[in-house]
C-alpha cells in the first residue's frame, strides 16, 4: 500500500472556506506524481524497478490525454522511434521508423500495464505547497470520477511535476474575431480536414501543427492560407533516406552547435531550395540554437512544403482583424474564410498550481537549461520540461526516479532503525 488516510491534526489548518472539499486526507508513503503522460509514466516505472510507492494524479480519464484527446487522427511521431521510447521498454520490432500516434498509444498502454501503474484519473491537482518546517508537500486535488466533486489532499516528501510543457493550448486574442462567425478551432481540437472539404480555411500558426494540419486540409480538397507572421525553419526530416534528427543527433558529438546548424541549413537549400521565395523567412538564429534558446521547434517536413511550392497552401502575413466571413491581413489583402485554425501553440501551466519559484520560472518550465533543471529543493522534481521531447523526458524520468529511490530508502533505513530502538526500548521495559 503505498498510501493511508488519515486525521491529520492541525499541521496544515484547512481553510473554512475550503473546508466543504477537503473531505479527505492522505499520507502518501512515496512520491506524489502529478500527469500520467510519458513522463510521469517513465518516472513511475523507474520507482517500481525500485521498489518505491507512489501516485500519480492525472486530471483527464485515461494515460497520455495529450496523445489520446488532443492530436489529429493523421499524427505520426516525427523523430524516429529510438528517440521515443521510454526508459526499460523498448518499442515492438514491427513498429515503423515513424510510429503512428495509435501505435505510440499502445505502446504507452502496455507500458502502464508492464509496470502495473495505476494513475488515479479525473483528478486535477489545484495546488501544491510546501510546507519548510515539516519538510511536507501539500497536494490538493479535485476529484470528478464519482457523482459528486470531491477534494482530496495528499501528504508527502516528494513532488514530481510531470505536467507537460504542453498542458493549455495558447488562444491569441484578435480584433473582431467574436463577429467573424465561422467556425474557429485550436490545432488541439482538430481531427481530420474531412469536415472541411471545399472550405477556405486559415490556419494561424506555421510550427509543425499549422504545416501538418495545413497538409492535412489540403489531403481534404480544402483550400487553406497559412500565416507567417514572423519567421520559421524548415528542414526536411530526411536527407538521402537517413533523418535529418539523427544526422542532427551524430553530429553534435563532434561538433559545435553553429556547426551542425550550418551544415543543417546547407542541407536544407540543397533539397528544398529557397524557402524565403515562398513566405517562408528564415530565422536569424539556426534551427537547433533557436530550439535551445526559444523553445522553438523546427519543421520537420512531410510534404506540406511541396503544398507550399506548388500554391495549394497559400502562405499570408500576420494577422490585422477579423470581420464576418473574412480576415483582414497586415499587408491590407483581405481574404474571404469561413473556418479559422489556430495552431498558435502551447503553454505550461504549472504556474497556475504549483505554489514554488524557485526551480519554476514565471512561464511554468524550470529556470535551469537541460541538463539541470529535473531537481529542485525540498524534494520537488521536474520531468518533461527540457525542450527535448520524449528523450529528454526520458532522461529526467531516470535520473528522477534514481534520486527520489535514493532518499525514499535512506528515510526507510532510518525510520526502521528508529522503530527497531522504539521496539528494543520497550521490550527492556518489561
Ligand atoms: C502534436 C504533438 C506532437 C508531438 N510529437 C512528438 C514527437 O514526435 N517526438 C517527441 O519527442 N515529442 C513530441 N511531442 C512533444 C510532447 O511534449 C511529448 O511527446 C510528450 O507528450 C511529453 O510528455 P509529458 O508527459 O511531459 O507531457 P504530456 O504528454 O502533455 O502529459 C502531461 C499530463 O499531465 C496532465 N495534467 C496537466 N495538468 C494537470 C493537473 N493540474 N493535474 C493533473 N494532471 C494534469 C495532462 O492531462 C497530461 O495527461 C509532441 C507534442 C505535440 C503537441
Ligand atoms: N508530428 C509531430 O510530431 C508534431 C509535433 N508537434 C510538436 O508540438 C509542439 C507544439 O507545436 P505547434 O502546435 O506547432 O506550436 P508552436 O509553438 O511550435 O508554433 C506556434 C505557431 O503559432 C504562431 N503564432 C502564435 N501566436 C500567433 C498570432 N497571434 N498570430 C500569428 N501567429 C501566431 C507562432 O508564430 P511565431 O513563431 O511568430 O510566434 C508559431 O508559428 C512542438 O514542439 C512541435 O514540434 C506538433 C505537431 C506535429
Ligand atoms: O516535437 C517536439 O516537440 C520535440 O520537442 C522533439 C524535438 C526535440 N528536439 C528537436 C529538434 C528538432 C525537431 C524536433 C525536436
Amino acid at each position: 500500500m503505498s498510501s493511508c488516510c488519515l486525521n491529520m491534526p492541525n499541521m496544515f489548518p484547512t481553510l473554512a472556506s475550503e473546508a466543504f472539499l477537503s473531505s479527505r486526507c492522505i499520507w502518501v508513503n512515496g512520491p506524489v506524481i502529478v500527469g500520467a503522460g510519458p513522463s510521469g509514466l517513465a518516472v513511475g516505472a523507474g520507482l517500481k524497478n525500485q521498489g518505491v510507492p507512489f501516485i500519480i494524479l492525472e486530471r483527464a480519464n485515461c494515460i497520455a490525454s495529450l496523445w489520446q484527446n488532443r492530436t489529429y487522427d493523421r499524427l505520426k511521431l516525427h523523430l524516429p522511434k529510438q528517440f521515443c521510447q521510454l526508459p526499460n521498454f523498448p518499442f515492438p520490432e514491427d513498429f515503423p521508423e515513424y510510429p503512428t500516434k495509435y501505435q505510440f498509444i499502445s505502446y504507452l498502454e502496455s507500458y502502464t500495464k508492464h509496470f502495473d501503474i495505476n494513475p488515479h484519473f479525473n483528478e486535477t491537482v489545484q495546488s501544491a505547497n510546501y510546507n519548510a518546517t515539516f519538510g511536507l508537500w501539500r497536494v490538493k486535488t479535485i476529484a470528478t470520477g464519482g457523482p459528486n466533486p470531491i477534494g482530496v489532499e495528499y501528504i508527502c516528501r516528494w513532488l514530481v511535476v510531470a505536467t507537460g510543457e504542453n498542458a493549455e493550448k495558447v488562444v491569441p486574442e484578435f480584433e473582431g474575431l467574436q463577429d467573424f462567425g465561422g467556425n474557429v478551432t485550436h490545432a488541439c481540437d482538430y481531427k481530420s480536414g474531412q469536415s472541411y472539404s471545399g472550405e477556405r480555411v486559415l490556419v494561424v500558426g506555421c510550427g509543425n501543427s499549422g504545416m501538418e494540419v495545413s497538409l492535412d486540409l489540403c489531403n481534404h480538397n480544402a483550400n487553406p492560407s497559412m500565416v507567417v507572421r514572423s519567421s520559421v525553419h524548415v528542414l526536411p526530416r530526411e536527407v538521402l533516406g537517413k533523418s535529418t534528427f539523427e544526422l542532427a543527433v551524430s553530429m553534435m558529438k563532434w561538433l559545435p552547435l553553429w556547426l551542425v546548424d550550418k551544415i543543417l541549413l546547407i542541407l536544407a537549400h540543397l533539397i528544398l531550395g529557397n524557402t524565403e521565395k515562398y513566405g517562408l523567412k528564415r530565422p536569424r538564429v539556426g534551427p537547433l540554437e533557436l530550439k535551445n534558446n526559444a523553445g522553438k521547434t523546427p519543421v520537420l517536413d512531410i510534404g506540406a512544403f511541396q503544398k507550399i511550392r506548388s500554391g495549394e497552401i497559400k502562405i499570408v502575413p500576420g494577422i490585422k482583424k477579423f470581420s464576418r466571413g473574412r480576415v483582414e491581413l497586415v499587408n491590407g489583402e483581405t481574404l474571404e474564410i469561413e473556418s479559422v485554425i489556430l495552431a498558435t501553440g502551447y503553454r505550461s501551466n504549472v504556474p497556475s498550481w504549483l505554489k514554488e519559484n524557485e526551480l519554476f520560472s514565471s512561464e511554468g518550465v524550470p529556470k535551469n537549461p537541460f541538463p539541470n533543471g529535473w531537481k529542485g529543493k525540498g524534494g520537488l522534481y521536474a520531468v518533461g520540461f527540457t525542450r527535448r521531447g520524449l528523450s529528454g523526458a526520458s532522461l529526467d524520468a531516470i535520473s528522477v526516479a534514481h534520486d527520489i529511490a535514493k532518499s525514499w530508502k535512506e528515510e526507510t533505513k532510518q525510520k526502521k532503525k528508529s522503530m527497531a530502538a522504539r521496539h528494543r526500548r520497550c521490550i527492556s521495559h518489561f
